[in-house]
């Protein structure tokens, strides 16, 4: 077996053999021989070292920090580099750069995939060519680098249809008709990384989904809802506002992909299984935006349409928009997907993380909702 290659330890932890570690059990035999005792002292553990792929995005930066926090050494690859963190290496490229990426995942035996082309564009080719296409690119290079674990940030939009999903548990099938084509591409994206799973080329894969993640620095949802207040359209309630909806703080989302990455191993039920990372604390789609508005000084929406009507509403808009494209680029606000997200039922169970990972949400919805309220001083009323 050549030097970079891993090999799977009778006890089941993986043995890295490029720098003589095992990361489990240090006494079992197997590891011994291959161990310098010195070098264990004074080296970071390869399973220490990681690259994430998607690191200078939203949740790629928060996992980044995180990570350097608990004493891995962190590549980021991403097609931007939006900052600087002592301790990580950044390297700019195009997921879909082969070369490039392999320059990013030597040495490493874990990479983090959290990179996607936003979801709120229009452009089919770039979600195939990224998600898709790309993220072959990304097992091919693992493979080639010796990665040893790829942990996929999936989503749990993969199972929705715009219809009611109450307490979903990861066995739902994938969505017949996914909302939008980004939703498309995901199912695409979980489905080669979960089938490139191997224990026997000492490959191990898992996805992670999460739903709703919000958080400091996001540039979705926080932003998006201020934008549609300052334009006077958050007055109205789609349906009776009781719909439960999952949403998700990023510190929690990150804590799942790491617990994912240290409990994934050869002998572990993790290894090509997807899992539900959330709040665990389902709230009302309603509630949740108010608590966000009411917190930068914007009033809560108070008035009800009925959600057929703005439905079907959103649904003319959009092939309005449709039609014009030739001649006028229209991106409307009600689009029928952002209406379904907003007026249907949607939450997940997270007991399989619970079981296999130790998962727990570590920042209650309530706290969470502070610290993100507390992020965005810009975006209070009158700011
Ligand atoms: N935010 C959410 O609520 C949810 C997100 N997810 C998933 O989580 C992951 C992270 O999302 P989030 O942090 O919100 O997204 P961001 O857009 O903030 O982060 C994604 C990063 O990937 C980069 N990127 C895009 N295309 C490429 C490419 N071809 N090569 C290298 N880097 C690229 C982006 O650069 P650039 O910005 O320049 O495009 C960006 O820096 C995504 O996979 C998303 O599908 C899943 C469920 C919910
Ligand atoms: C739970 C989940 C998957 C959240 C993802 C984030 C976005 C899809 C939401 C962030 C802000 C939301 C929002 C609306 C829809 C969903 C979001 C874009 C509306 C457009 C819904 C209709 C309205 O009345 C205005 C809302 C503004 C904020």
């Amino acid at each position: 077996m050549g030097i970079g290659f891993s090999a799977l330890c009778p006890y089941g932890s993986v043995c890295f053999l490029r720098d003589h570690y095992c990361s489990a059990r240090v006494s079992s035999d197997c590891c011994k021989e291959r161990r310098d005792p010195h070098m264990a002292t004074r080296v970071r553990p390869s399973s220490k070292r990681c690259a994430i792929i998607g690191g200078s995005g939203f949740l790629g930066r928060h996992l980044v920090e995180r990570l350097v926090d608990k004493g891995y050494t962190v590549n980021v690859f991403d097609i931007r580099q939006a900052y600087e963190l002592p301790g990580v290496t950044f390297h700019q490229g195009d997921l879909c750069d082969r070369q490039a990426l392999l320059v990013a995942l030597k040495e490493v035996s874990v990479v983090f995939h959290c990179a996607s082309p936003a979801p709120a564009s229009d452009d089919r080719a770039l979600f195939q060519r990224v998600n898709i296409d790309g993220t072959r690119t990304v097992i091919q290079a693992c493979h080639e680098a010796g990665v040893q674990k790829l942990i996929l940030t999936s989503s749990a939009s993969v199972v929705f249809e715009g219809t009611d999903i109450k307490n979903g548990r990861e066995d739902l099938p994938y969505a017949k008709k996914p909302i939008d084509y980004y939703t498309e591409t995901k199912i695409q994206q979980e489905k080669l990384v979960l089938e490139a799973c191997s224990k026997d080329k000492g490959f191990l894969t898992v996805a992670i989904r999460p739903h709703g993640i919000f958080g400091p620095r996001d540039p979705q949802l926080v932003p998006i809802l201020v934008d549609t207040a300052r334009r006077g359209k958050m007055k109205f309630i789609i349906g009776d506002g009781s719909n439960l909806v999952d949403f998700t703080y990023v510190e929690n989302v990150v804590h799942g992909h790491i617990l994912a990455a240290e409990h994934l191993k050869a002998d572990s039920p993790l290894c090509g299984q997807a899992y539900h990372i959330t709040n665990d604390e389902p709230v009302r789609f309603w509630d949740f935006m108010s608590q966000i508005l009411v917190g930068l000084g914007y009033s809560a929406p108070r008035y009800h349409l009925p959600y057929t009507l703005v439905y079907g509403i959103a649904l003319l808009l959009w092939l309005i928009a449709v039609l014009l494209r030739p001649l006028i680029r229209i991106k409307p606000t009600f689009t029928p997907m952002r209406v379904a997200l907003a007026g249907t039922h949607h939450y997940y169970s997270c007991a399989r993380a619970k079981k296999d990972m130790g998962y727990q949400p570590l920042v209650p919805l309530r706290e969470a909702i502070v610290r993100t309220v507390e992020s965005y001083p810009h975006l209070r009323k009158g700011k």
